[in-house]
């Protein structure tokens, strides 16, 4: 039996990008799917979509600053499925932008998507995890959480953080809770088009030309999840091959 099949995986962010191309993945390797974002629409065709080719999936909309909204997740998916076996914690936002721009109300969002909402996902399952006496948390982090590049100062801020977050909870994991921190580079997805600094929008958007596809994400996401229990991926990092940075 695959490592995959039958385990309970809540995914925030499932909603496009990254969170929609893992669902896909684990959906086909048979995981029972909690799908978490704000856009309901999108949501629920996916969770249609997966349940029509023979998955199993529901999905609850979630704003992850919120911290209620957060633990009503994860009691959603006690409820249907009895256990949390995997957190994607994968929803994030990047309005990249120089700081003498001063775009405040920008970086109070990063924070509170990028750090407080991994922070409200990992307080809501780690009881359930603890009383498994298992459980895996797999937090997406990016390039940006291992090197500071200009504009994006308060994003590489929220991604090392998210680092500290992942090295954190595995060193308090007592041996039964494991830990992943995915680090990836320039993927296409919708992420860039919340840049409103168009001199910074123009030059992430010739970095992204080399973008390469999110299953490339979803699939170092099914690699550490399908390990064997006392096999923990602690760190991968997945950038294009051309992509210096
Ligand atoms: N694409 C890339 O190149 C890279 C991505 N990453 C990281 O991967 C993760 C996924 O990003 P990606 O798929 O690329 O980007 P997308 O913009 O395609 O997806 C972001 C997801 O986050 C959700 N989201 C945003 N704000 C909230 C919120 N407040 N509450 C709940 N969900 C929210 C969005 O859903 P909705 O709007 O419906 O709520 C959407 O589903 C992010 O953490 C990002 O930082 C890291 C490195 C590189
Ligand atoms: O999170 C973004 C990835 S990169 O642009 O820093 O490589």
């Amino acid at each position: 039996m695959s490592e995959i099949n039958a385990k309970v995986v809540i995914i925030t962010g499932a909603s496009s990008g990254l969170g929609e191309a893992t669902a896909h993945r684990l959906a086909r390797g048979g995981a029972k799917l909690v799908l978490a974002a704000r856009r309901e629409e999108r949501l629920k065709a996916l969770t249609d979509q997966i349940n029509e080719q023979g998955g199993d999936a529901i999905y609850r909309v979630t704003d992850v600053t919120k911290r209620e909204q957060v633990e009503d997740l994860a009691q959603a998916a006690r409820d249907t499925y009895g256990r949390i076996d995997v957190l994607i914690n994968n929803a994030g936002v990047m309005p990249l932008s120089p700081l003498n721009r001063l775009k405040v109300d920008e970086w109070e969002q990063m924070v509170d998507v990028n750090i407080k909402g991994v922070m409200y996902g990992i307080a809501a399952v780690l009881p359930t995890m603890r009383d498994q006496h298992s459980g895996h948390v797999i937090n997406l982090s990016s390039v940006a959480g291992h090197v500071v590049f200009p504009a994006a100062a308060i994003y590489c801020a929220t991604k090392f953080a998210v680092k500290a977050l992942s090295e954190g909870l595995r060193q308090e994991s007592n041996g039964e809770i494991r830990s992943t921190n995915i680090s990836p580079g320039a993927i296409a997805t919708e992420l860039t088009t919340t840049i409103s600094d168009d001199k910074t929008a123009q030059g992430v958007n010739e970095l992204y030309e080399m973008a390469i596809d999110a299953d490339a994400i979803a699939r170092a996401i099914a690699f550490a999840i399908e390990q064997p229990a006392d096999v923990d991926v602690n760190e991968l990092i997945i950038r294009p091959t051309q992509q210096q940075l």
